[in-house]
């Protein structure tokens, strides 16, 4: 990230909700998905944020993609963010758009705030963390909490003592998101540390009983045990 991006994005990146009915757009549970359909699928079943995320394909198939998810979004009134395509994201208008340490230096971060659209940025390490706080995104991911075969990974899982810390840094000055590795069996500790949302790829697109597994996870998101989070 150069330091010019730091600075101009200071301030300037929405942190509150006007559309889309989660403060910060940002809804517990958190699919991050690769396809238009997916989200056509998850918006009517309750799913108020959500994240197209693709990695490869045809460039007009895949604005394609981004135009319908964005669409999907407006009708249903949903918070949905775009991963990577930053550009196709303004172009059409986005809810908001995530990116990683590598996308940081070359994104309009000035067009995406004076857009009004939202920025999510992932972080790896305490490092990229504080940097990350400096920008005052809308929120933060960190991740990845635990082993994942989703994607390859160059740092090691962060735990959840390491998420729990890094909660605590951020000190609800700006929402945070934990994701890698998060299921229905490991999600009721990762919100004992107080995250605001968890982000998941395989606990939605391989559940076997996707009406029943979203139910679980927001009864258990909906409240934390024993834990008073500011
Ligand atoms: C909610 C959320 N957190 C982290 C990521 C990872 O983003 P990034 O570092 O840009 O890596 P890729 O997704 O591009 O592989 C994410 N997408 N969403
Ligand atoms: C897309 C992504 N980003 C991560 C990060 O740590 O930045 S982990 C991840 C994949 C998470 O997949 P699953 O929920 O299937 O483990």
């Amino acid at each position: 990230m150069t330091q010019a991006n730091i600075e101009f994005a200071r301030h300037s990146f929405e942190a509150g909700d006007s559309n889309c009915g989660e403060p910060a757009g940002l809804a517990h549970l958190y699919p991050v998905v690769d396809s238009a359909d997916w989200i056509a699928r998850l918006l009517p079943m309750g799913i108020r944020t959500v994240q197209l995320r693709i990695k490869q394909g045809d460039p007009c198939e895949l604005e394609r993609e981004i135009c319908r998810a964005i669409a999907l979004g407006r009708e249903h009134n949903a918070c949905v963010f775009i991963n990577d395509y930053w550009q196709l994201a303004l172009k059409h208008g986005a809810y908001g758009v995530h990116l990683g340490q590598t996308d940081m230096p070359k994104a309009d971060l000035s067009g995406i705030a004076t857009a009004g659209m939202r920025l999510g940025v992932s972080t790896r390490t305490a490092d990229e963390l504080i940097t990350a706080i400096r920008m005052r995104p809308s929120y933060l991911a960190i991740g990845h909490i635990f082993p994942t075969p989703t994607k390859q990974m160059s740092t090691p899982p962060q735990g959840l003592a390491t998420l729990k810390q890094h909660v605590q840094t951020v000190a609800g000055g700006i929402p945070t998101v934990a994701i890698g590795g998060i299921d229905l069996g490991r999600a009721a500790d990762v919100w004992q540390t107080c995250v605001d949302a968890v982000a998941v790829v395989r606990a939605v697109t391989e559940s076997r009983d996707l009406t029943d597994d979203l139910a679980r996870f927001n009864t258990l998101l909906a409240r934390r045990k024993e834990v008073v989070c500011d």
